[in-house]
């Protein structure tokens, strides 16, 4: 286990800036996710990590020794990736143990180390095969058995799920989560899946553009994003947003299909501290429910019109448009709603986000 310091570390290519001032503390034998969308900097930042690729500028620390240039091989580190990267002449047994071999490690040593592994993972039965008679998931864990027979400090794992189909890859999630107790090595695991995200982290990193947007639990992420894109990135489905003129937030509603707004005396307070003519406001799709026009008893009312309805079996995402915006709603699949229809929803003041419409900064 070994704690990982992240301080202000720069990568380009050439021009291009590619990662941004990252700052990032992960903590010994936690489990960090790197959450973001394609191009957002999550592998360069691994790879940085693993001494794949070197720092142009900034310092990396594991524990109190500054790694930046500290060799692959000499940072006690072991890697998974997505395309397994095994050797398909080789037997699973001979797979796991290539690592241990190298380093001459006795071969009743390297043998124990390889059947623990192996029975840790399920894969036991199958230590004479070749890569190629496992299915994906087998060879998965294959690759996460070569890593862990090392013993590591440190486990970094890029997407190493993404060529799962859906069943294997919930399966496998729980899988990792067991292994990663076992072993207690500091974790750093890459996807572009928020949901593999949120429950497989300790914190979760998100990441855009290069930077890094926020650090957090899954909770917190949830309850308290920092900006728009962290609050739309984090939640399936995603939160929806209008813009709102602030003045029109006193709870009149300023047209017959504009939202009736009326906020809590803090959330006035927020308005007024910070000045804006004009707000963002985020709603999470289960906060909304469906309602009349006439509904004195609503904080929020929102007059809207059906976008497109998406059935999920046990409830259905509704998609409609409201002036200044687009929400998204989960409702029940007994009421009746279609593409089209005049709707309206109604939510509580305490639930909605807040956001500078310029900056997308969230206003606290
Ligand atoms: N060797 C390189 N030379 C130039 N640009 C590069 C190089 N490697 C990566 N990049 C660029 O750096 C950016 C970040 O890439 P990176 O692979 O870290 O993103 P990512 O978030 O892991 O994306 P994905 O989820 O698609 O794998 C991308 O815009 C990519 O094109």
């Amino acid at each position: 286990m070994t704690k990982i310091v992240l301080r202000n570390v720069e990568k380009h290519y050439g021009a291009v800036s590619v990662l941004r001032d990252c700052n990032l503390e992960i903590n010994e034998g936690e489990f960090i996710v790197l959450v973001g969308p394609s191009g957002s900097g999550k592998t360069t930042l691994l790879r940085i990590i693993a001494g794949l690729e070197h720092i142009t500028a900034g310092d990396l620390y594991f524990g109190e020794r500054r790694v930046n240039d500290v060799d692959v091989g000499d940072r006690d580190i072991a890697m998974v990736f997505q395309n397994y990267g095994l050797y398909p002449h080789m037997s699973v047994y001979d797979n796991m143990a290539f690592g241990l071999k190298r380093r001459k490690m006795p071969t009743d040593e390297i043998d124990r180390r390889v059947r623990k592994s192996a029975e840790m993972l399920n894969i036991a039965p199958y230590l004479e095969r070749r890569p190629r008679q496992l299915s994906g998931g087998q060879r998965q864990r294959v690759a996460l058995g070569r890593a862990i027979v090392r013993d590591p400090k440190v486990f970094l794992l890029d997407e190493p799920l993404s060529n799962l189909d859906a069943h294997l890859r919930v399966q496998m999630r729980t899988e990792i989560m067991k292994v990663h107790r076992a072993v207690s090595a500091t974790a750093v695991y890459v996807t572009h899946d928020q949901v593999e995200a949120l429950t497989m982290g300790d914190r979760i990193v998100v990441m855009a553009e290069g930077r890094i947007h926020q650090v957090g639990t899954p909770d917190e992420l949830y309850d308290s994003p920092d900006n728009k894109f962290v609050a739309s990135f984090i939640g399936t489905p995603a939160m929806g947003f209008f813009d709102c003129p602030a003045a029109q937030m006193n709870g009149k509603g300023k047209a017959a299909l504009a939202p009736r707004v009326r906020l809590t005396d803090a959330q006035h307070g927020l308005l007024s501290r910070n000045g804006n003519a004009k707000v963002t406001v985020g709603i999470r799709p289960e906060r909304l429910s469906l309602t009349q026009e006439a509904d004195e008893t609503a904080d929020i009312l929102l007059p809207g019109r059906v976008d497109a309805v998406e059935m999920l079996g046990s409830e259905q995402y509704v998609h409609f448009f409201v002036e200044g915006g687009e929400l998204t709603a989960r409702v029940p699949r007994e009421q009746q709603v279609r593409a089209g229809d005049a709707v309206t929803f109604r939510a509580d003041a305490k639930h909605l986000y807040l956001f500078d419409p310029e900056s997308g900064v969230a206003l606290r």
